[in-house]
């Protein structure tokens, strides 16, 4: 397990990290989620050792992170790291010999990287040459080329081409075969969502939700209800107890139940009124589930 337990953080009077913990199984992908500035990019950079916490650890294996686990770790820091003039190839054959590859095994690996992530035409070219993206790409495939036995990823996917984010997800989710547990933070919820076998929403210095978001989902369960009722009279839905119209377009409307209502009687109230084409519980999206998350911090972790 790759845990993060317990952290705290202040700059000065600014606390930015109030007891944040979450663990990620090996093999998994861990969607870091949270509003700009909620403190993401400071857990990593303490799982790093490039921040000092005030109290908590980062353990991999039982074992808190020293400089001696972390060159274990493939790390893709926020600002970036690369040498602008240093060539593609030389930079990545760099960072592998940086984390204990020799020179053979360094030439093999960065010939590996470079072709899987759609650099091998840039190879010989400086890395200030290359577009945003594809200088992503390579910081990518340093992160990766000393076969690490963890990765954390700070914004991996920002400012990548569809493409771009194809080949990335690809290349994450090979690791996570592999038995890697892969940390990711993103603003891009719909690709957290696609990816992740569990999410950490962090809010107001804590994570405020933490779980597959299928648990997140199932937290929200039972609210949101969808009713196509294409022959119903307007407004329908009104005066059924215990319900709250969230929208209502032609026939198709959006309920929301309170705890005790049972649905059942909302279907009775809905078939007196015509034919039922669609009666289902809505999911919310990962997005919905942030603003809900971020709108309201109660630290709730449904994985437990
Ligand atoms: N070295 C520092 N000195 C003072 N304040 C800092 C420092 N590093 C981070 N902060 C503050 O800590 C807070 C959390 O920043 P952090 O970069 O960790 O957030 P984030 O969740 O990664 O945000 P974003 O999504 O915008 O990248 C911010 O208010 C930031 O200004």
């Amino acid at each position: 397990m790759l845990e993060f337990d317990g952290l705290h953080k202040s700059f000065g009077h600014h606390r930015v990290l109030d007891g944040v913990g979450f663990t990620v199984a090996p093999g998994t992908m861990f969607g870091f989620c949270g509003s700009n500035g909620a403190g993401k990019t400071t857990t990593m950079r303490i799982a790093m050792g490039l921040a000092r916490p005030d109290a908590g650890e980062v353990r991999w294996r039982g074992r808190p992170l020293d400089q001696a686990l972390r060159r274990r770790i493939g790390y893709m820091p926020e600002e970036r790291g690369l040498y602008p003039k240093m060539k593609v190839g030389e930079q990545v054959a760099y960072f592998a010999r940086l984390h204990g590859l020799d020179a053979g095994a360094a030439a093999r690996a960065t010939g590996e990287w470079v072709e899987r992530l759609g650099l091998g035409a840039r190879r010989t070219d400086p890395v200030e040459k290359l577009s945003l993206g594809n200088q992503q790409r390579v910081q990518l495939a340093a992160a990766l080329v000393s076969r690490p036995e963890v990765l954390i990823l700070d914004e991996p996917f920002s400012g990548l081409d569809p493409v771009g984010v194809d080949s990335l997800a690809d290349a994450l989710l090979s690791q996570v075969r592999g038995g890697v547990p892969v940390v990711f933070s993103s603003h891009q919820l719909d690709l957290v969502e696609r990816l992740c076998d569990s999410v950490g929403i962090l809010a107001g210095g804590r994570m405020v939700a933490t779980g597959t978001v299928d648990e997140l989902r199932r937290r929200e369960a039972g609210r949101l209800l969808r009713v196509v009722v294409p022959d119903a009279p307007p407004h329908w839905a009104a005066d059924v107890p215990g319900v709250r119209v969230v929208s209502e377009q032609g026939g198709d409307t959006l309920l929301e139940l309170k705890a005790e209502t049972d649905d059942q009687t909302v279907l009775a109230a809905a078939l007196a009124t015509g034919r039922v084409t669609h009666f289902a519980w809505q999911q919310p999206s990962l997005v919905e589930l942030f603003r809900e998350a971020v709108a309201a911090p109660s630290a709730t972790d449904v994985a437990a």
